[in-house]
């Protein structure tokens, strides 16, 4: 077919809120239950073909009731690994030779699947599986996933339609080619929709797949897969591996037709893949494409004319919303001491306090806990050594109890030294420090803040003095790639805050947008000319 469609103009999926008495609740509340009376096999996809890991078992439970297993997965070995390759490899033909409209639709309709009937079978796994309220679950699992589909099919559209100029008796084409190889997919355990994201993006524009999910997000990783087949993806064009992840990267990252890496995690694992693949660089056909999207510091700054009911609130969503363990959550804030000593410790204290952590099929609770065993070990040792620190002063919190799940209560402190390592170090948990500071000293703090940490992925300044606004939007202009005035700095939306960060926090190629697409394109340009010139003399040659 000739035609050029124009694709669906994308909306922001709405956001349900699960009240009380709602259809909507109850229909969750159902699937919560269904999912968690199973204990179902959590297999490997490749080529098409769903078949357990030949590695050791990893039990996939709920972080909450650690006792509660959802789930059983297997470590990948080399020869996994090395299938999932050649399944990739073998599915790209076929895939970069369909139409980018034929592509396109298994994503809206996987889309509009999620948005519909699958709904309550992500949100219900993410819930479970990574221990997410039923509004934390909702707009990962369910509203930024189906905008991620949706937004990306639109991006890639424009982009197609980018087309170089062309002078008279010529024609000029950009033919926007997915990268020669496949592309290997690392996700992280604390967004399903990062995790869907990062192989479904390269796949729209044509290339092929090897996902290797989290194994603490394999719960939901696996559904989502099962959303990709049902939505009517090929076999072979993402090819799911699953464990831990070294035996599947000795594998992947020495294979020449390597040619990208789509990363979310810890800037630990990222540079690690980094230098394997510099390692390695002469084996490869091409360059592969290194995008990496990792840690934060993610700070608020809060000048002395900040609206405080506003700062409050940003603090507390901010900090210890998904118990911290977002990327872009605040971990660190400066305050100055007239809103800090007139009040606000108190009321943040009591406020800290009072949020409930359970288990989150409890519609009540604030929270639930952290993802496993070793970020609860992560916490407790960071709790440890603020306690322990005569600069640091524990407010609330502080605490952490892992018998039924692992549960670290929101911890909020003061620390009077700005560059102690709880200013810099990446915790990735309910754990919020506070620097107080003189009202007079603002402009030596900002400048403080702004580079003590390695990051630069998120962070606010609360202020309603316009020129200080500007001020510190200059001064922090590299301090964060996503950077929020008056707000708190999680809760990016696809299409409206094209999300990443630079400095150690990674390539900024910003998920979800055309940036992060023309990443997974290696165009061709074809210079066609209608008359060509049959005589090599110029004229100046007389
Ligand atoms: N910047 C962002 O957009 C963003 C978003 C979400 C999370 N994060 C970051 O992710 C981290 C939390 O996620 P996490 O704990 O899942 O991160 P992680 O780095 O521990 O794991 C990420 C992925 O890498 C895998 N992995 C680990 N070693 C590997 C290896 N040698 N080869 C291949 N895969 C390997 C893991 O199994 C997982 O799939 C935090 O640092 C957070 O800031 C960043
Ligand atoms: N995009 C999310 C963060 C993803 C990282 O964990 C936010 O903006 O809060």
């Amino acid at each position: 077919m000739d035609a050029v469609f124009s694709v669906p103009e994308p909306r922001n999926e709405p956001v349900r809120d699960y009240a009380p008495g709602s259809a909507e609740r109850d229909s969750l509340q159902r699937r919560l239950g269904e999912l968690a009376a199973e204990r179902i096999d959590l297999p490997m996809t490749v080529g098409g073909e769903q078949r357990m890991a030949a590695g050791a078992a990893i039990e996939v439970v709920q972080p909450h009731r650690h006792r509660h297993v959802l789930g059983v997965t297997h470590n990948a070995t080399n020869a996994d690994a090395a299938a999932a390759v050649t399944a990739a490899k073998e599915a790209a033909p076929m895939w970069r030779d369909l139409s980018f409209d034929d592509r396109a639709a298994v994503f809206l309709r996987a889309a509009d699947l999620l948005s519909g009937p699958w709904r309550d079978t992500l949100n219900a796994a993410t819930m479970l599986g990574q221990s997410k309220t039923a509004v934390q679950a909702e707009i990962d699992s369910a509203c930024e996933l189906i905008d991620f589909l949706r937004f990306n099919v639109s991006f890639a559209r424009q982009l197609l339609a980018e087309q170089p100029i062309s002078s008279a008796g010529v024609w000029n084409r950009f033919d926007h080619r997915p990268l020669e190889g496949f592309v290997y997919a690392v996700t992280p355990f604390n967004f399903t929709a990062i995790a869907g994201n990062l192989p479904s993006a390269p796949a729209l524009v044509g290339n092929t797949v090897v996902w290797k999910p989290a194994p603490t997000q394999q719960f939901a990783a696996h559904f989502t897969m099962r959303l990709f087949e049902a939505a009517g993806l090929p076999p072979g064009v993402i090819n799911l591996v699953t464990g831990h992840g070294p035996e599947i990267s000795e594998v992947v990252l020495a294979d020449p037709d390597l040619a990208g890496i789509h990363f979310t995690g810890s800037t630990k694992v990222f540079q690690q893949l980094w230098r394997t693949v510099g390692e390695n660089i002469d084996r490869y056909r091409g360059y592969p494409r290194l995008v990496g999207e990792t840690g934060g510091k993610d700070f608020v700054i809060a000048h002395s004319s900040a609206d405080v009911d506003a700062l409050h609130t940003a603090l507390v969503r901010g900090a210890y919303e998904y118990q911290g363990q977002k990327c872009s959550a605040a971990s660190r804030a400066y305050v100055p001491r007239s809103i800090w000593a007139g009040g606000l410790a108190d009321r943040m204290a009591a406020t800290v306090d009072s949020l409930r952590y359970g288990d989150v099929t409890d519609f009540a609770n604030f929270g639930g806990a952290v993802i496993d065993a070793k970020a609860f070990a992560r916490h407790t040792a960071a709790l440890d050594m603020i306690k322990s620190d005569d600069t640091c002063r524990i407010l609330a919190g502080g605490t952490a109890d892992d018998s039924e799940g692992y549960f670290v209560r929101p911890t909020l402190f003061e620390c009077t030294d700005p560059a102690h390592e709880s200013f810099t170090t990446e915790y990735f948990g309910p754990i919020l420090g506070v620097h107080v500071y003189d009202d007079a000293r603002f402009e030596a703090v900002v400048a403080q803040a702004e580079s003590v940490a390695p990051y630069a992925l998120t962070g606010s300044i609360f202020a309603t003095d316009r020129r200080v606004i500007a001020w510190a939007g200059d001064k922090l202009r590299y301090a964060a790639g996503n950077f929020y005035i008056n707000d708190k700095p999680t809760g990016a939306v696809v299409g409206q805050q094209p999300f990443g960060g630079a400095r150690a926090s990674g390539t900024n190629d910003k998920a979800g947008s055309p940036l992060n697409l023309v990443r997974w394109m290696s165009p061709r340009t074809i210079k066609e000319t209608f008359v060509p010139v049959t005589d090599h003399r110029y004229p100046h040659m007389g």
